[in-house]
Formats: structure tokens, sequence, C-alpha cells
């Protein structure tokens, strides 16, 4: 079983965008803990398959982020199942994952199995649209962080700000209601001072969109986590 309280720093990738084979390469020998696999739009069967056969030749962790049902496949290590706690519709909370634990249940290995319960912060990002969020105060977000903790004993806890950079201050005063429950951030993680900073509070910063414009940008913000 992975455990994710060692992590420090994730490359997400989407499956939607096309990866050279050496970029590939250098994101998998970059020293990163996991090679995350998740999107919002365009996840399918044979785009996500194709990425999981390519990092299957190197020696990294994939994890399959679980977004769409017809994405859904045996071969990663893990998965994270995403309930996003500020969704106005409990389809995103509940219901999609009611519907696979259905169908799939008796070929769940549940020691793969890993909840991420996500605060969706980026009014603009794709997931805040797809998923219904409404956009939570601060006391609000440190609520969904209590009880991430303390109700459900979820593994992780996910401040999402994909595409845009977030709020250290809120980070950090989330960071101090979690104790056993590991507190990922993602949004915006450009360069080395901002992987440094989110890094002082998140104890997993994950990576995504800079992969595709700056290769060397994103693999610069793993030396800041070591
Ligand atoms: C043998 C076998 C087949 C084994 C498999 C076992 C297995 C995995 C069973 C399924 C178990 C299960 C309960 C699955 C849940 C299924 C599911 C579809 C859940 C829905 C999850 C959900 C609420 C999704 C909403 C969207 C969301 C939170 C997506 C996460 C990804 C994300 C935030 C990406 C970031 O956005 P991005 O796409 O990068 O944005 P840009 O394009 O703008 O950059
Ligand atoms: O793509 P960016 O903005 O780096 O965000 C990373 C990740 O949190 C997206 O799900
Ligand atoms: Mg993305």
């Amino acid at each position: 079983m992975l455990n994710v309280k060692n992590w420090n720093h994730v490359f997400k990738l989407d499956p939607n965008k096309p990866l050279q084979e050496e970029c590939l390469t250098a994101l998998c020998e970059s020293g990163t803990d996991a090679l995350i696999i998740g999107g919002t739009d365009g996840v399918t069967f044979d785009n996500v398959f194709d990425l999981l056969e390519r990092v299957q030749a190197f020696n990294i962790p994939c994890i399959l982020e679980v977004s769409t049902m017809e994405a859904i496949m045996p071969g990663f290590d893990s998965y994270f199942i995403p309930i996003v706690f500020n969704s106005m519709n409990k389809r995103y909370i509940v219901d999609i994952q009611h519907q696979a634990v259905k169908e799939y249940g008796d070929w769940i290995n549940w020691d793969q199995m890993v909840v991420e319960g996500y605060c969706v912060l980026n009014e603009q990002a794709k997931v805040f649209e797809a998923a219904q969020c409404q956009l939570p105060s601060k006391e609000d977000v440190v609520a969904y962080a209590k009880m991430a903790e303390h109700m459900f004993h979820l593994p992780i806890f996910y401040l999402e700000y994909s595409g845009t950079w977030g709020e250290p201050e809120l980070v950090r005063e989330v960071a101090k209601q979690l104790d056993q429950t590991t507190l990922f951030y993602g949004g915006g993680i450009e360069s080395i001072e901002q992987a440094n900073l989110m890094k002082k509070y998140a104890d997993v910063i994950v990576v995504g969109n800079i992969i595709y414009k700056d290769l060397q940008a994103a693999l610069r913000t793993v030396e800041a986590c070591m």
C-alpha cells in the first residue's frame, strides 16, 4: 500500500495532453515521489491506458485519480477517489462513488483505494464548473479540513487551485488543523520559490500545468522539495 505520508512532491499528468517520450522520461527520473494521472475533461480509456503503459517502463509509483467511470482500469499502484466537499451537488460527494462501488465492488482491492477530500478554490478551473462547486469562505475551508481529519478520517485533504496560484495564508491555516490527514496543495506552482513557499505548509505539492508549458521549470520544482 502506498504511504502518501512520506511524499513531498508529485507531478499530475493530464491524459488529454500530449507528452513526448523524453519529457516523460525526465519526469519519471526527476526524483518526484509519484505520478498522478488525472484530469477533468477529455479523459478516456485509451489516453489513460496509453500513459499507464508508458509509465510502467519506469520505477515510479503511478496513481490513477479517478474522474470518470469510462477510464477505470486495473494496473495502477493506487487509485485516488475524489470527493468534492464544496460541490453543491451530492453526485460529486457520494453518488458517482456509490455507483462505481456498485459496479466494481467485487473487483476493488480496498488497500489500493485512497480517498481525497477535495476543496476546489479556483472559480475558473474546469473542475470547479464540472463538479458544480461553490466558493467557500476561509472559515468553510478550515471546517472542511476539520471534517476530513476528525469526522471522515480521510488520508488526503486536497486544496485545489488548479490553474492558478493559491493563498499561502489559507494553506497555513488548514495545515494547522491536520495531523493524521495529509495536506495536498495544487495550483499554479511554476518556480522553485512557489514550490518552497507552499511546501512550508502543505505536506505534498502537486505540479501539473507547467509540465506542458515549461518542462525545465516543472523539473526544478522537485529540487525545491528535496
Ligand atoms: C479491476 C479494476 C477495474 C479495478 C479498479 C478499481 C476501481 C478504481 C474502482 C472504482 C472505485 C471508485 C469509488 C471510483 C470513483 C469513480 C468516480 C468517477 C468518481 C468521481 C470523482 C469526482 C467527484 C470527480 C469530479 C472531478 C474531479 C475532482 C477530478 C479530479 C481531477 C482534477 C481536479 C484535475 C484538475 O483539473 P485539470 O483537468 O488539470 O484542469 P485543467 O485542464 O484546467 O488544467
Ligand atoms: O495544474 P496546476 O495548476 O499545477 O495544479 C496542479 C493540480 O492541483 C491540478 O489538479
Ligand atoms: Mg491541468
